[in-house]
């Protein structure tokens, strides 16, 4: 597609898309997908691009906008691609998000699964306590999703004013380096900035190997390859949603499977017996060893989940899966449909992966309590699902 001559096609109706959050139009000879739609909108569009056989597209003007439709707050929405969902009210943000999860749940085949409305974020802004920046010609921005373009941005809505203060500071100075990674611990109002920056001429100081936050009362030290939560008080509600369902009377022993930094073990150690927490990063392990000290019922397996979740005797009390994108290894699903845990829950980032596994896990020993979302990404189309099984045998 040639950036310079956009194609516009006018009077284009909306229909549900669903993938990444777009709409999607279909004209006589191609189906698109649209950024800044809402189904059944009649819009103009210009195209962006064609992209692995799909094309793609963005609203221009909408004919008939849905009562839905807001006035991004954001300057750069639609040159940014980031925030795919600026331009719905909050709570259409919500339910869209929860006809994501049943969707994926409906493509898996997985009919009939009462799945409880999303837990909103107490912030719709603000919240986001990491930015992942890339850099052209010094300026710190992101790139568009469509058209690569990238797009220089001085400010970002969904991310926690401590980042948007370094942004503003690093704005223009960055040259010596293509992408930049800014973590700001608001509780504990700390910074995490990497790469190590020697030529900026600036008064921020970069290249700390780690930095700190506190959730639910508890000091996390987090380092720079180590995964963290990016939504803390959403982090914090997840963590209590896990703790009622496994009803922990102090007598139990949980494994916690993908464990990061230790941010389950650690937050619901003061209801378990022993807790065992299984995690293959040497980065997220060294933290959790920080995180963990003080607390006597914790111990930490660096290891891949698939290499030794096989090795637990006896049933165990409870389980949490809270794996990568990709989703449990097949083989940690097999393991513990032979050798079920009374309580498992399993923390998706991915719905379509969560599908995928619970339709494994449902035809084995299990049943469903309860498919929880929960918005940790306002303006984003992405959504975290608690599904909360129990072992029905
Ligand atoms: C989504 S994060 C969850 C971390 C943690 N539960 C939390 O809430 O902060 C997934 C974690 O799984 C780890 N991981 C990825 N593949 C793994 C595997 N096969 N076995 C164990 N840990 C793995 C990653 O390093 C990452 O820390």
């Amino acid at each position: 597609m040639n950036e310079t001559a956009p194609e516009i096609i006018e009077n284009v109706r909306l229909e549900e898309g669903l993938n990444f959050g777009l709409t999607s139009a279909s004209l006589p000879n191609r189906t698109l997908e649209v950024f800044g739609g809402i189904q059944g909108e009649t819009v103009d569009i210009r195209l962006f691009a064609h992209k692995a056989g799909r094309g793609y597209a963005q609203v221009i003007k909408a004919h008939t906008p849905s009562s839905e439709r807001v006035i991004p707050s954001c300057p750069y929405f639609g040159d940014c691609t980031g925030c795919t969902f600026q331009h719905i009210n909050y709570i259409h943000q919500l339910q869209l998000k929860h006809r994501i999860v049943t969707a994926e749940f409906e493509k898996a085949e997985l009919f009939g699964i009462d799945i409880s409305p999303v837990v909103p974020s107490d912030e719709e802004s603000g919240y986001r306590n990491h930015a992942r920046l890339s850099i052209y010609h010094a300026n710190l921005g992101f790139v568009n999703r469509f058209s690569r373009r990238h797009i220089q941005i001085d400010h970002c809505r969904i991310m926690n004013p401590g980042i948007n203060k370094v942004l503003a500071g690093l704005q223009g100075k960055c040259g010596e380096t293509r992408q930049i990674s800014i973590r700001y611990g608001s509780n504990k109002d700390n910074y995490l900035i990497q790469p190590k920056l020697v030529k900026a001429n600036v008064d921020i100081e970069s290249g700390q190997k780690e930095y700190h936050d506190i959730l639910l009362g508890h000091n996390f030290c987090i380092s720079a390859a180590s995964f963290f939560q990016v939504n803390n008080p959403q982090a914090e509600k997840m963590a209590n949603l896990i703790k009622n369902h496994l009803n922990l009377s102090g007598s139990e022993t949980l494994v916690d499977a993908y464990a990061g930094v230790g941010t389950f073990a650690v937050l619901l150690s003061p209801d378990c017996k022993r807790v065992i927490a299984i995690e293959e990063s040497a980065a997220a392990v060294k933290d959790a060893c920080l995180n963990i000290s003080g607390i006597d019922n914790i111990e930490l397996i660096q290891s891949k989940t698939e290499d030794v979740i096989n090795q637990f005797e006896g049933q165990m009390d409870a389980l949490i899966l809270d794996p990568s994108r990709s989703g449990a290894h097949p083989s940690v699903l097999a393991t513990i449909c032979q050798n079920p845990p009374r309580n498992l829950v399993y923390v998706a980032c991915d719905p379509s992966s969560l599908a995928r596994d619970l339709k494994i896990l449902l035809a084995g020993p299990f049943e469903l309590s309860s498919v929880i979302p929960v918005d940790m990404f306002p303006q984003t189309y992405h959504v975290e699902t608690l599904a909360l099984l129990k072992c029905k045998l």
